[in-house]
């Protein structure tokens, strides 16, 4: 039985050809490989979700938990401000993405994550899906980041380690505090929520760099999905180009505000929810001027925790059939849009 996410990663191996990214750097033009069709459905979205935009919630709002309850299920996202992490702390870890990002390509192959693996440099997890490549190179930190730096920087790995554990440390904080006001919208029970705040918890950080790109409107940065986690916490550097579905207003951009951190639901929020709470449908788009970077925090209950929606009442009727948080993962990793429906008891 799988008791971390890296256990859970080994049991769906990918092909090598499907985790090393393009050497961006040496590329003038778009290679078909990453040219992605146009629909026009794309170009109505965008016309109507330029005029809306997720909340932007102040922790410090006495109404802030009334209103985290909405945007759930409304938008399953939103933008947080004063959440409590330091600025300092948020920056330092994107000047180190940027300074591994910025590295030749045959020192960040050096922590290339593994057919099996779950950490390292490589494309998103989500690529087996598509037909066409993405606009995207990323490098995911589950547990320790110092094996993967050590391979990049064999002298000089500390600095990148201390702050990455430092923002990992940060985030658990804010992610249970934003999971305890969002289980006692959802009215759950003190004996549910007992591995919350506890080191039990699953977690993983991914940094992601969209280089700039020559033909940004053929290409994709990163492909629609929703979050495996319970929920997200995202810093995205000041440069636009995430974008969440909304029903009767298709792709919203999702801009960067100062000092704002975008918090979205997971599946896994989503099924506990009985579907009250949406799971943000995002993709990243790219631009020609600008590298874009981020960082996503995932936030999950352990890998043994069984997922199955939390009864409310005798009349209660739970819309998925229970099944751990491994479990779970594996039925994501074969069927990435398809997961929900497949357990879905309606
Ligand atoms: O880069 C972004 O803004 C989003 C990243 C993301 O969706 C992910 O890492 O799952
Ligand atoms: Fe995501």
């Amino acid at each position: 039985m799988a008791t971390t996410l890296s256990e859970a990663y080994r049991d769906h191996p990918l092909h090598l050809h499907q985790i090393i990214p393009l050497d961006f750097s040496s590329i003038r033009t778009l290679p078909d490989s990453h040219a992605w069709p146009h629909t026009e459905e794309d170009d109505d979205d965008n016309d109507h979700g330029a005029g809306s935009c997720i909340p932007i919630i102040d922790l410090m709002d006495p109404n802030a938990m009334e209103l985290i309850g909405l945007a759930c299920e409304k938008w399953g996202a939103f933008q947080l401000k004063n959440h409590g992490i330091p600025l300092t702390v948020i920056e330092e870890v994107e000047i180190e993405a940027k300074r591994l990002f910025a590295l030749p390509a045959d020192r960040k192959l050096k922590a290339l994550r593994s057919a099996v693996g779950a950490t390292g440099y490589g494309r998103a997890r989500i690529s087996p899906f598509f037909p066409k490549h993405m606009w995207h190179e990323g490098f995911t930190i589950v547990g320790s980041p110092c094996d993967d730096a050590k391979k990049i920087w064999p002298n000089d790995h500390p600095r990148f380690c201390e702050k990455m554990e430092n923002y990992q440390k940060q985030m658990k904080v804010l992610a249970e505090k934003l999971t305890h006001m969002i289980f006692k919208i959802l009215g759950i029970k003190e004996e549910e929520k007992k591995w919350v705040g506890s080191t039990k918890h699953s977690e993983a950080i991914q940094l992601n760099s969209y280089p700039c790109c020559p033909e940004p409107n053929r290409a994709m940065g990163l492909a629609p999905h929703t979050d495996t986690s319970l929920l997200t916490i995202l810093h995205q550097s000041q440069t636009s180009g995430l974008q969440i579905l909304k029903e009767g207003a298709g792709w919203v951009p999702v801009h960067p505000h100062p000092n704002t951190l975008v918090v979205n639901t997971g599946d896994i929020l989503h099924i506990l929810s009985n579907s009250r709470f949406r799971c943000a449908l995002h993709r990243v788009m790219v631009n020609s001027a600008r590298q874009r970077y981020s960082v996503a925090y995932f936030y999950s209950p352990p890998l043994d925790y069984v997922v199955s929606p939390f009864v409310l009442d005798d009349s209660f009727l739970p819309r998925f059939r229970p099944l751990s948080v491994k479990d779970y993962i594996g039925v994501k990793a074969k069927n990435l849009r398809g997961a929900l429906s497949l357990i879905s008891t309606i």
